[in-house]
């Protein structure tokens, strides 16, 4: 297999079984490549799926046929994207690969034609016209930075067209890998870094494309967990003989951070996938994470021995995800806006059962990894009208370097190109 035959794989299981972008090139990337092969590998497939609204916008201009076999279409795909965003491809080489690539998938009958449209395509890049950007935002957004149309709208909507335009064209450095300092482990970062934006423990890894088989990484001394999911733990403010719950826990990312805070105290950590709950115990021994309890049980669903007993609830909910959109760009073409109300329902029964595990004088810490006031501000809002025992509590104490002037109320709505970090959003709500 070549590289552009592995990418044509990852990009077609994606689009096919809506499998993660990001475990397809793990699969994949896991056999024999040298690291050149992976990180083009890797560069074509998130390149493609990044841009496959405008790649097959344009490819529309070239295609007369009314019907493309699946298998053509991804080839094309993958042909116009390195003719329109990959400079080091000669045109030749972007277009000869592409009619081999029909060949070898068993499309011999379908060369020339997969040849006519790139070659059309290549000669012709000055021609290819993309929609009015006054006459139609929407559409244009849609298909410019390549956003699913509802979202699109939502935005424009929400933030302006300006402010819009920004969340959707920012694509912040491929190239960096966030991962965080285990204390448990080691008192001193292991390997050459950059120091992280906010947090003491974040530390960027630059040009890595397999972390998770790194020594330092298998022994334990570091852990791959974003920035804003380590600032969504310091938010919580979390005490060394403190009790802690973390409601929706696995693979553990912030639970293993807490059981750090924690040292002297307890975690539980609640999941409801008996597989991802599997995972999560992976993560503590490899990190030595000795304090936390694992439980697999829907968090939506009270247990009275956990009444009042946590000086810490983590409500860390499942989510639309809308804040990664910028590094995981599978997600902008499998979420619909009909997921959300469902997501927003899960969302406050996860939050009404665990708020009654908080003590008298606890913490409530509310987290998304989503930019969406339906599924954060509108969640928090409703949850202290019918929950007088719970009131906000000022965040910029507990957050990490120049995120305490970010806000100054008990809610902060991070946005990866104002803050270069995931868009996460966090709560803090004290129990009286
Ligand atoms: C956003 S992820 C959590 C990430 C995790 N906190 C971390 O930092 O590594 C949400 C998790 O909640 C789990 N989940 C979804 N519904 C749940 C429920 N009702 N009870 C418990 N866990 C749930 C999902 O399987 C998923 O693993």
């Amino acid at each position: 297999m070549n590289a552009r035959q592995a990418a044509l794989e990852i990009i077609s299981n994606v689009l096919k079984n809506e499998s993660y972008l990001n475990l397809e090139c793990k699969r994949v990337l896991s056999t024999g490549w040298s690291v050149e092969d992976k990180r083009f590998i890797t560069a074509l497939a998130n390149t493609t799926i990044e841009n496959l609204f405008r790649i097959d916008y344009v490819l529309r201009q070239f295609i007369t046929a009314k019907r493309v076999h699946s298998v053509i279409l991804n080839i094309l795909r993958l042909g116009a994207c390195q003719l329109l965003f990959f400079e080091s491809v000669p045109v030749s080489a972007a277009v000869n690969e592409s009619v081999k690539l029909a060949e070898k998938s068993g499309k011999r009958q379908l060369k020339g034609f997969v040849n006519a449209v790139l070659r059309n395509l290549s000669k012709n890049f000055g021609k290819i016209q993309y929609p009015d950007r006054d006459e139609d935002p929407v559409e244009y957004f849609h298909v410019f930075y390549s956003y699913p149309k509802w979202l699109c709208e939502k935005y424009i909507r929400e933030y302006g067209e300006e402010q819009a335009e920004q969340m959707m064209s920012y694509t912040g450095d491929r190239s960096l890998t966030c991962v965080r300092l285990n204390r448990l482990k080691s008192d001193f970062f292991p390997m050459e870094s950059l120091p992280g934006l906010y947090c003491e423990d974040a530390h960027y890894i630059k040009g890595m494309t397999a972390v998770d088989q790194m020594p330092e990484f298998l022994e334990g001394q570091v852990a791959v967990q974003g920035e804003a999911s380590q600032v969504t733990v310091c938010a919580a403010g979390i005490g060394k003989t403190n009790t802690v719950f973390d409601a929706c826990a696995a693979p553990g990312g912030k639970s293993a951070y807490a059981a750090w805070f924690a040292r002297e105290g307890a975690v539980v950590s609640v999941e409801l996938h008996e597989h991802r709950a599997n995972l999560m115990k992976r993560t503590f021994e490899r990190l030595g994470v000795k304090n936390a309890e694992i439980h697999i049980a829907d968090a939506s669903k009270y247990r009275d021995e956990w009444r009042e007993a946590f000086d810490v609830v983590l409500a860390d909910v499942p989510c639309s995800a809308l804040g990664l959109l910028y590094r995981k760009p599978d997600i902008k073409i499998f979420k619909k806006e009909e997921d959300i109300p469902e997501l927003v329902q899960i969302q406050r029964n996860i939050l009404e059962t665990c708020s009654s595990y908080v003590k008298p004088g606890g913490t409530l810490l509310y987290s998304t990894c989503t930019i969406d006031r339906d599924e954060n501000e509108e969640n928090i809002h409703d949850f202290l009208k019918r929950h007088p025992e719970f009131e906000e509590d000022i965040l910029s104490p507990f957050l990490p370097g120049e995120l305490k002037e970010r806000t100054d109320t008990g809610m902060l709505q991070l946005f990866p190109h104002i803050d270069s970090i995931d868009g996460f959003f966090m709560a803090r709500l004290k129990r009286i």
